[in-house]
């Protein structure tokens, strides 16, 4: 895939718009193209410069999305997919499939309540990821993340195709949040702030490592408290404030094209590229964590582990591990048993 930009036609056409050095072509595909947080990821995703090719699928409503993102002049071509016998088409050749397919919470649910229905989504759509671009990188968005991607690697497994290194549940969001959050109560500049983000992805599995948290700002514990429940419950401010018209889509758009971002650079051969993420995991007793990740040319290089931790964090850490575990087993379950 890292063809000279000079020796390939689409390189002659990348000199021909300015791109002067070797830009590999890479292929990226949204499934779920269409909804909420798909259409602002496909605006994102094209307006990346790693892109070549961006297929937008989704059950309904492609055409008119890909049209409409395709006049932009940024590199990409961009085509639309429409319904399941354009699935392999969209998924040939690519080298990152991001999946934010699936139902949203209304106020109320939990993100546990969307299993029923997303989960068979998900397992449909990585069927299809092992049968047509087994190599390439899954960015799962679609939730329960912390079920959705035991789902993904069940799946992947049973067709012959799991590689541990290129499956991701896309918790970038979290961080996000918590980064936004501890520059507002710690009045630092949020372009300078980093906080990981480890665990799962709903209520307490969130667990952001306020004390590691830099610039550094030694904020009381009442107010680490309150910043880590805001972050666990972020989520919820949404779909509670959006009151039945869905959750998170624009700050999710943003999140989800940040971490493809970072895949696209791995696989580049970027140096350091480093981002929290939901991956299988040696970190906890639990198979599937998250935690900063190194990313590189096969997808994780290195899981990297947790650091030091407080008090107050390792209680959270003892707290998450049940929830986060019977999530991961009853995605393991579903896939094994229809
Ligand atoms: N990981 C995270 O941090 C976050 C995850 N999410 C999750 O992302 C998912 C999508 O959320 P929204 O975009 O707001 O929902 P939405 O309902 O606006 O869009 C979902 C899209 O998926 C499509 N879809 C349904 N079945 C499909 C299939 N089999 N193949 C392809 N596409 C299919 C629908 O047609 C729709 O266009 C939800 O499960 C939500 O909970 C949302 C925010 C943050
Ligand atoms: O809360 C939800 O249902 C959507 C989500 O995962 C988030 O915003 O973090």
């Amino acid at each position: 895939m890292f063809r000279s930009v000079a020796r390939s036609a689409a390189g002659k056409n990348l000199l021909r718009r300015g791109y002067a050095t070797a830009v590999p072509e890479r292929k990226v595909a949204v499934l779920g193209a269409a909804g909420g947080i798909g259409q602002p990821l496909a605006l994102l995703m094209k307006l990346n410069p790693l892109v070549s090719q961006l297929a937008l699928y989704d059950i309904a409503n492609t055409p008119g999305v890909a049209a409409d993102v395709s006049h932009i002049n940024s590199r990409s071509e961009v085509a639309g997919y429409v319904g399941e016998e354009q699935l392999g088409k969209a998924l040939e050749g690519c080298d990152v499939v991001i999946i934010p397919a699936g139902v949203p919470r209304k106020p109320g649910m939990t993100r546990d309540d969307l299993f029923n229905i997303n989960a068979g989504i998900v397992k449909g759509l990585c069927s299809a990821i092992a049968k047509y671009c087994p190599n390439a990188l899954v960015n799962m968005i679609s939730n329960p993340v912390n079920s959705t991607v035991p789902i993904a690697a069940e799946v992947f497994k049973k067709a012959g195709t799991y590689d541990e290194k290129k499956l991701f549940g896309v918790t970038t969001l979290d961080v996000v949040r918590a980064k936004t959050f501890y520059a507002g109560k710690a009045k630092v500049n949020v372009a300078d702030v980093n906080v990981p983000v480890v665990g799962g992805h709903a209520g307490i599995t969130i667990l952001p490592l306020f004390s590691q948290a830099t610039p550094k700002a030694n904020l009381p514990e009442e107010d680490i408290k309150a910043l880590t429940k805001r972050t666990q419950e972020g989520g919820t401010e949404v779909v509670e404030a959006k009151a039945g018209k869905g959750s998170a889509t624009l700050s999710m758009a943003y999140a989800g094209a940040i971490f493809a971002d970072a895949c696209l650079k791995g696989l580049n051969g970027v140096p350091d590229v480093v981002e929290c993420s939901f991956v299988q995991s040696t970190v906890t007793e639990l198979p599937f964590f998250a935690s900063k990740v190194r990313l590189g040319k096969n997808g994780v290089e290195e899981v990297l582990g947790l650091g030091p931790l407080s008090e107050y964090e390792k209680e959270g850490l003892e707290s998450l591990k049940p929830e986060l575990k019977s999530s991961i087993e009853k995605g393991i379950k579903f896939a094994n048993q229809s």
